[in-house]
């Protein structure tokens, strides 16, 4: 009897102390968890692919309950889409009122106009905000008749919904202070704080032959990019349309004109670019690539800009059949973020030519919202946050998530045969 009540005891505290070592290995369990994927986003090459995806899909999930970024969606929206109002009605005007930039690039009074534009209703909802923008007056202070087309254009181009003209804050006092506003976008950038990026016109060069063009707005915090969005008035509102360099000979803008826009860890959607307030978006996904040869990929129309030959040499070791399409601007990111496309090539032409954070901001975060991968040509992710350039990359290299590991391979293994 004795024995047994002893024997009882003993495995009650034996099956006591399991419990007890058990619940302490769950806590210790739960900490290193916890300690493992804090760590992983700090820093996210030390751990595997998987465990980073599956904090981005924890991410994810946390924010799609309380959406962020909302209200500096819809300004940038609206913002974008007062901007490409202005652009489209310089680009239906047989002058454009080119000037030459000091690096003999061009730039039009659209590139100014949407540059106020765009500013300005970014300083009336977040004024402490800096801005990274591409443009400057300086030119304008010299040359009178120039800023005074530009001012007639600025005055007069508003949104048709009163009550999203209002949340832009209205119109700009003068020409004068249009020069203000414009010369406002000249932080330096950097790791710290809230910039917002503009590319008033991208695709300048497009823009003035009748191509695409994009009129680029992004949000980064800390060097990290929150918030793209991407007005195209010259890309189909289809997004199932097919991926072409052709834009179509009509006169009018039926069935053309697209917002691409993304909020991180928020999905990436399309809408018509529209005339008054903002259609309700769509989500857009990349097109999974089942077969190479199937495949199709972009590239800039401005051989100056991008190496052709060896983005040529890249797709014919992958087994792409298909030629390249050539299209201006961040288009490229919006149209294979759509899964009109698949791969966005861009080899650097020169060792010392740096991208500008502009260029490719919002194109950047629409893409990887929308299931992509962007890096530079060695396979680095896009680093906004030393400056007005993308100072630590070289060249852009877009694909489906899946796939772009393979295709950065294969440009290494033929940059390495350069
Ligand atoms: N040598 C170069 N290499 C890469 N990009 C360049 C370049 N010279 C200019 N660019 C950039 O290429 C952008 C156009 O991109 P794309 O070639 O894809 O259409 C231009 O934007 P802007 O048109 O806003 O000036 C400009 O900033
Ligand atoms: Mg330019
Ligand atoms: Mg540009
Ligand atoms: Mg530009």
């Amino acid at each position: 009897m004795t024995v047994n009540k002893k024997k009882i005891r003993q495995q009650q505290k034996s099956t006591s102390s399991h419990i007890f070592y058990s619940k302490i290995l769950f806590v210790f369990s739960l900490i290193v968890l916890i300690l493992a994927i804090f760590t992983s986003r700090i820093i996210p090459s030390f751990f595997p692919r998987t465990i980073v995806s599956a904090t981005s899909r924890l991410t994810i999930t946390t924010m799609a309950s309380s959406p962020q970024y909302t209200k500096e969606l819809e300004v940038a929206q609206l913002a974008v889409q007062r901007a490409a109002r202005l652009t489209k009605r310089v680009f239906h005007e047989k002058a454009k009122g080119t000037v030459s930039k000091d690096d003999k690039s061009p730039v039009t009074i659209g590139d100014f106009g949407a540059q106020a534009l765009i500013i300005s209703a970014l300083k009336a909802n977040f004024p402490s905000d800096e801005i990274v923008a591409e443009e400057e007056a300086a030119q304008l202070r010299e040359d009178t008749p120039l800023r005074d087309q530009i001012w007639e254009l600025v005055k007069s181009t508003k949104l048709d919904d009163e009550a999203a003209e209002q949340l832009l804050g209205g119109a700009i006092k003068d020409a004068d202070a249009m020069l203000e506003i414009i010369d406002q976008g000249n932080s330096k950038g950097g790791a710290k704080g809230r910039i917002w990026t503009i590319d008033p016109i991208d695709g300048t060069k497009g823009f003035l032959r009748g191509g695409q063009y994009a009129v680029c707005l992004g949000l980064m915090v800390d060097g990290d990019v929150k918030v793209g969005v991407l007005g195209c008035p010259n890309l189909p509102v289809d997004d199932a349309a097919p991926l072409t360099a052709d834009i179509g000979t009509k006169a009018t803008d039926e069935g053309r004109g697209v917002i691409f826009s993304a909020v991180q860890g928020q999905g990436a959607t399309s809408r018509p670019l529209g005339t008054a307030g903002l259609a309700e978006g769509k989500p857009i996904a990349m097109k999974p690539i089942t077969e190479m040869s199937n495949a199709s990929f972009c590239e800039s129309v401005e051989a100056g800009h991008s190496d052709q030959g060896v983005a040529g040499q890249i797709a014919k070791k992958l087994g792409i059949t298909r030629p390249s399409v050539r299209m201006d601007s961040q288009a490229k990111y919006g149209s294979i973020a759509r899964g009109a496309g698949d791969i966005y090539l861009r080899l650097p032409t020169s060792k010392s030519y740096q991208e500008k954070i502009w260029d490719h901001a919002a194109g950047d975060l629409i893409v990887r919202e929308a299931g992509g991968q962007v890096t530079d040509m060695n396979g680095n992710r896009l680093d906004f946050s030393v400056g007005r350039t993308l100072a630590e990359n070289k060249g852009v290299i877009a694909a489906p998530a899946a796939v772009h590991d393979q295709v950065i391979k294969v440009v290494q293994e033929v940059l390495g045969q350069q």
